[in-house]
């Protein structure tokens, strides 16, 4: 509906800002796009609202032909954008017209809809980027250097596919949400806009799928940091600084590391609105000084495969959400120890739900016969949290931790619901 010709393309940021000429316009458009546009009543009087200074940042593209017009119609209503590029001195400007008598509609509805269809249409088009460390420097013909290698970021994880505690997933999407739009609380405790997130878990319980949602929720590029391979602080300097922000930065594996500190010094100075993630599967092996409140803002624990866990994998790799075979499998999952991946993998093998079910359960009985062997953990990260030292864990009965949250840092509590 909106601006059907198809060689138009219109995007237009949220993020971009206008100084405003005309307090009835300031007070009833959009903020991003008032610098935009000027306002032409077919009828009556005409009156203009024009905006002069254009944002700071470049956010927006629009490509149309010169004085080209376009119509539209919103409920009913005909409207019709025109790019006007006839004054010299002055920037290209779009005129929208429409019937004086829809004003109120035009202020209230269809604006913001163009805004929000925008917004959607930006999205759509963003491709996220992976970036790597080059492991060097490279000077760009035009200036700057290329420290990272990036290739597109298409990893399908979202919040929706992750096996993981429905509350605990609404935890930690409210804090990215509250995290995105606190700019203005982060200034007023001038404190960096930054957060920090330590996923810890054995490997297979879903560490990098829960970046990869992170990732893809809030559409910021992913740049993926192994610690150990960075030879100094400067070139560790340099990646840092080299990132775009709206990114997350992952340190993999993070251990007892002399490059820790001076990350965590360098973090707080470059850039904004960027998240950092360290990940790893033994919690037990960090440095202490990594875990103390205010360095990562919150801790979540991925484990082992919950029942909640279960059903969401059976709906996305079997596409059921009940099943009379459900009730055996959550009865092994409550004494077993299976990652989210083992139990995907098995899921994987069978594509006839019945079947599938089928397999898992033998597939649990025997890892259950075989002990708990499983992935890699260790026994501090099974019981560290209350009630895992007074037997629990020995009746056979699995941690139920997983997904568990713990927030280090309140600062959270500063942002406005
Ligand atoms: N919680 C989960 N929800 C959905 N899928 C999961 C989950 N955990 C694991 N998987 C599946 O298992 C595979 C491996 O998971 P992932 O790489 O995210 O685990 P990890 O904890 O990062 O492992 P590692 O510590 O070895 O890096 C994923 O591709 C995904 O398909």
């Amino acid at each position: 509906m909106f601006l059907q010709t198809p060689s138009v393309k219109m995007v237009i940021s949220n993020a971009a800002t206008a100084m405003l000429i005309g307090s009835i316009f300031r007070e009833y458009f959009p903020h991003e796009i008032q610098h935009l546009i000027y306002l032409r009543h077919t009828t009556g009087d005409t009156t203009r609202f024009r905006v002069s200074q254009p944002p700071k940042k470049i956010h927006i593209l629009i490509t149309i032909d010169g004085n080209e017009e376009i119509n539209d119609i919103f409920n009913g209503i005909e409207l019709k954008w025109k790019l006007v590029t006839s004054v010299k001195s002055e920037p290209c400007r779009f005129e929208l017209s429409f019937d004086k008598k829809h004003k109120d509609v035009i202020l209230s509805s269809y604006l913001p809809y163009v805004l929000e269809k925008s917004k959607e249409m930006k999205e759509e088009i963003m491709t996220l980027k992976l970036s790597t460390p080059k492991g060097g420097r490279v000077y760009r013909p035009s200036g700057g250097m290329d420290v990272w290698r990036s290739v597109n970021f298409d990893h399908p994880s979202t919040f929706e596919t992750l096996a993981m505690d429905f509350e605990v997933k609404k935890v930690i999407m409210e804090d990215l949400e509250r995290f995105v739009k606190g700019r203005e609380c982060y200034r007023k405790i001038g404190r960096a806009w930054k957060r920090g997130y330590l996923l810890f878990g054995p490997p297979g319980t879903g560490k990098s799928s829960l970046v990869a949602a992170m990732a893809n929720y809030l559409k910021f590029d992913v740049y993926d940091l192994e610690l150990m391979k960075v030879r100094s602080n400067l070139e560790l300097k340099r990646l840092v600084t080299f990132m775009a922000n709206r990114s997350i930065l992952v340190v993999d594996d993070v251990t007892l590391s002399g490059l820790l500190n001076f990350l965590d010094g360098l973090w707080s100075s470059c850039g904004e609105e960027r998240i950092i993630v360290f990940t790893t599967n033994h919690k037990d092996h960090l440095d202490p000084a990594l875990l103390c409140p205010g360095r990562m803002d919150m801790h979540v624990h991925l484990s082992f495969c919950s029942p909640c866990g279960f059903r969401t994998l059976a709906r996305n790799y079997l596409g059921i959400t009940e099943h009379q075979l459900f009730a055996n499998v959550e009865r092994l999952l409550e004494t077993t120890k299976v990652t989210p991946g083992e139990v995907g993998g098995q899921l994987l093998k069978i594509e006839e739900p019945e079947a599938s079910l089928i397999g898992l359960i033998e597939f649990l009985k025997r890892k259950k016969r075989n002990g708990t062997q499983s992935s890699g953990v260790s026994k501090a990260e099974m019981g560290e949290s209350a009630g895992q030292e007074n037997g629990e864990e020995q009746e056979g009965k699995q941690s139920q931790r997983s997904g568990e949250i713990i927030v280090e840092n309140q600062d959270c509590v500063l942002f406005p619901k």
